[in-house]
């Protein structure tokens, strides 16, 4: 797993890795990092380093310091600098010394480049960019290359409040922040490169992480010679009606091509769902269906009195739950409805934000903190939908998945998602791992399914054994 730290757990690593090795060293190291990537961005849009043009832009602290080092490092390969100072007499005094000795130019007024490197502010960014230093980067064309964050995100929530940097390219020390993660700033952070300059190691435990495909793959259960349809684990979907039957054929689809394991349909779509899923066992209610390890309630279930039976039921029923959709409004209506729980079994939330809002309230900037607080106050995993998927358990746990396409976001695809992680639940999966496994074959799917133009949640459940397929060949 690759990990992600907040700020604070950066600076703490910093003040004990300053004990060995010191600061002007790690600022060159970081530096020499980010003249590799300028100089690799050079030749990729150029075809070439030396004779090209690069402007830095050089705020007070010692993100400008990262950037006048890394001119510096560029001068040495033939690369013409220009340092552009948004506050003169505070710029990096080392660094700027150091790139007027290497023969660059130092300005206040933003000159013609082929790259752009964003040092106006790192790890101490409060709030958007400031005016002067707005004016600058709106008058750039050329491709950005950010040194630790794109400047004008928050460092630690990933917010975008007013004028910011989009980069192409971040580098950025020791692990990923949670600018590079969630929120506008992870897509403002372009592709993020993560240097070791010698923090590694002080970091410790990470704040939250990222799932690689490879611990998918391993994670995603797998039948052995003695597993038979019922040690896979059986699913039970409670989604949709006999008006809106989609949800349930969704939500029970993706829980079909999920596992080998069996799926109990349960609710008023029972005819659509066996004629669609034939290897389903369909019933008409949770009270008929049978022995599952999982319910997933909630998809087209509506918010009546007939659903919320459905929910008191298989919150009641002593198995890992996932709670979608419908099911998450009536608990938000009816809090009486989370004693129905069997205070043993956990429960999977799958909110986007505004049924977030409506069962913990707001979830502001701070999409992380939110998922986390939220979990912890509700006793259940909460995956927070979006952009970037946020996965806390109520240890404290969190993981992100970090979608590569806007593709998932379509109509039912909430079903799908819910179908697979309910697979996963009755297989006796970890429950905050099991959400996190499914988010990523689910944004996979949607991604193949998608092949660059827009599909549709059924084609996203089909393209499920394909998402797969693609993770255990990882
Ligand atoms: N961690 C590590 O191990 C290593 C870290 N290193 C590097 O150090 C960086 C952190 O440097 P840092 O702490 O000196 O401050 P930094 O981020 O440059 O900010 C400078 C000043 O900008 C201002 N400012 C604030 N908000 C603003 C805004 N929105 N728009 C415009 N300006 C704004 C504010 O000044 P103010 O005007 O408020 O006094 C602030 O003090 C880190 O990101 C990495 O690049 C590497 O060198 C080596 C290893
Ligand atoms: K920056």
């Amino acid at each position: 797993m690759r990990g992600v730290w907040t700020t604070d757990r950066v600076r703490a690593a910093e003040q004990r890795a300053f004990t060995r090795v010191p600061e002007s060293r790690l600022m060159r190291a970081a530096a020499f990092a980010v003249a590799g990537e300028v100089a690799a961005l050079l030749a990729e849009r150029t075809g070439g380093v030396a004779g090209r043009r690069v402007a830095l832009l050089v705020g007070a602290g010692n993100n400008g310091g990262d950037a006048l080092w890394a001119g510096a490092f560029l001068r040495r390969r033939g690369v013409a600098v220009t340092a552009v100072l948004l506050a003169p007499e505070r710029a990096h005094a080392e660094g700027l010394a150091a790139l007027r000795r290497a023969g660059g130019r130092v300005g206040t007024e933003l000159v013609e480049a082929d790259v752009v490197v964003d040092g106006i502010v790192g790890l101490s960014a409060r709030g958007p960019l400031r005016p002067d230093a707005a004016a600058l980067v709106e008058r750039v064309s050329a491709p950005i290359v950010a040194v630790d964050l794109p400047s004008g995100a928050d460092p630690d929530t990933g917010a975008i409040e007013g004028p910011a940097v989009h980069a192409e390219v971040t580098v950025t020390f020791g692990g990923r922040k949670p600018v590079h993660v969630v929120g506008p700033g992870a897509i403002a952070s372009g592709w993020v490169r993560v240097v070791d300059i010698g923090l590694g190691a002080e970091l410790g435990e990470p704040d939250a992480v990222l799932l690689d495909r490879a611990e998918v793959a391993r994670a995603w259960p797998v039948p052995g010679p003695t597993d038979d349809k019922y040690s896979q684990g059986v699913t039970g979907v409670a989604a949709g009606s006999a008006t809106y039957p989609g949800a349930a054929v969704l939500a029970s689809g993706a829980a079909v091509l999920a596992t080998s394991g069996l799926v109990r349909y349960a609710g008023t779509a029972a005819e659509v769902v066996r004629t669609r899923w034939p290897e389903s066992v369909a019933t008409g209610s949770v009270t008929d269906a049978g022995r599952v390890q999982s319910w997933v309630v909630g998809p087209g279930l509506g918010t009546g009195k007939a659903g919320r039976g459905v929910v008191a039921e298989v919150l009641g029923a002593g198995v890992p739950v996932c709670v979608d959709a419908d099911a998450i409004t009536l608990l938000a209506a009816d809090p009486a409805l989370w004693d129905a729980r069997d205070p043993d079994t956990p429960v999977v939330l799958t909110p986007h934000d505004r049924e977030f809002a409506r069962i913990a309230g707001e979830v502001g900037s701070d999409r992380i903190g939110a998922t986390r607080q939220a979990a912890r106050t509700l006793g259940a995993v909460v995956l927070l939908k979006g952009n970037s998927t946020v996965v806390a358990a109520p240890d404290g746990r969190v993981l992100v998945n970090q979608a590569r396409s806007a593709w998932p976001a379509t109509a039912g695809s909430g079903d799908v998602l819910s179908g697979l992680i309910g697979a996963l639940l009755a297989s006796g999966m970890d429950p905050w791992l099991a959400a996190g496994c499914a988010a990523h074959v689910h944004e996979l799917a949607a991604e193949i399914a998608a092949d660059g133009a827009p599909a549709p949640a059924s084609h996203i459940v089909d393209a499920i054994p394909a998402a797969i397929r693609s993770v255990r060949a990882s």
